[in-house]
């Protein structure tokens, strides 16, 4: 959605589930004093150019920004909303959702009753890793992480570890985690679950060095972003057994192509980046960067403003 405030105030909407083609944009942005945008826009120089001087606020309907090009924004003055909390326990519950599905072969065993894999009863057929007794890993530990781990509890983790750039001790302690180094993370964790930002510290943070750490019986799961995992590593580790599975919301790029090699493997289960998908989570979303994209272009507080 673009605002023009000097002829109006008048929004134009990009009605249509597909994002705006790149050119169409350019040409839009022209002017407009507000711009409220999904994650599949990218917010650079080159748009920010194309807008001009009259661009006071860009809001953007997610939590995660990897989308926008914060030092052009802080250097033109652009103030930036975005939707945090309003989304945790959506997000929480599917990144839990998807760690039983991966650790428990859930998508494997539907195809197989749906297929006739389904035979007579057999010991060992189709088991996986279950949550009781074992040690959850969290990397990045914010309002998310803490969500997941609440609703894993109930499971009977033993356990809870957290790495981040340096220990949070508030939220951490709302869990009773552990601070742990990246490299204890890898080594102690049965289920393994990505919650950082990505940012160019965390671009690819998830490779071979991590993987090589980790229990042949762990779960690897991302709800966050696709760009913190090397992808090539990702396939390695779960061809050859290095772990036992992984579960992703997020890929590069999105959307995966299909014909992808994660694609090709039983112990990978890929959803098309729906953590915050349920009806009452999007339509907050949309009022929050709604709401904080009128604050901003009247110079008020924003309900939820980044901090540049
Ligand atoms: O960043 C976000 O908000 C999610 O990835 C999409 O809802």
């Amino acid at each position: 959605m673009l605002v023009n405030a000097l002829t109006g105030p008048s929004f134009e909407m990009w009605d249509s589930d597909e994002p705006v083609p790149r050119v169409e944009l350019l040409k839009k942005v022209k002017g407009c004093d507000g711009i409220l945008c999904v994650l599949t826009e990218k917010i650079d120089a080159q748009l920010l150019e194309a807008a001009g001087p009259n661009l006071k606020v860009v809001s953007t309907m997610s939590v995660g920004f990897d989308h926008l090009s914060l030092d052009e924004l802080k250097k033109r003055g652009i103030r930036v909303g975005y939707t945090p909390d309003v989304l945790t326990d959506c997000v929480a519950e599917l990144t839990v959702a998807l760690l039983l599905a991966t650790s428990r072969r859930l998508i494997e065993a539907t195809h197989e009753a749906k297929t006739g894999g389904w035979g007579t009863w057999r010991t060992l057929w189709l088991c996986g890793h279950e949550l009781a007794n074992s040690t959850v890993g969290i990397l990045g530990l914010g309002r998310i992480g803490v969500a997941i781990a609440e609703r894993l509890k109930p499971f009977k983790v033993k356990k809870f570890i957290y790495t981040d750039v340096a220990p949070r001790p508030e939220l951490a302690n709302m869990i009773e985690a552990e601070y742990v180094s990246f490299d204890e993370l890898a080594k102690q964790s049965d289920f393994l679950a990505v919650c950082c930002a990505l940012t160019p510290e965390t671009h690819g943070i998830c490779n071979w060095n991590l993987f090589s750490k980790m229990k042949k019986n762990a779960i690897f799961i991302n709800t966050s972003r696709g760009g913190v995992v090397n992808q090539e590593d990702l396939y390695e580790a779960l061809s050859t057994g290095l772990i036992a599975g992984a579960g992703l919301d997020v890929t590069t790029p999105e959307p995966l192509p299909t014909h992808h090699p994660l694609f090709t493997l039983k112990n990978c289960v890929i959803l098309p980046h729906i953590a915050s998908a349920s009806y009452t989570t999007r339509n907050a979303m949309s009022a929050l960067a709604a709401n904080n994209l009128l604050a901003g272009l009247r110079g008020e507080p924003m309900p939820k403003e980044l901090k540049l």
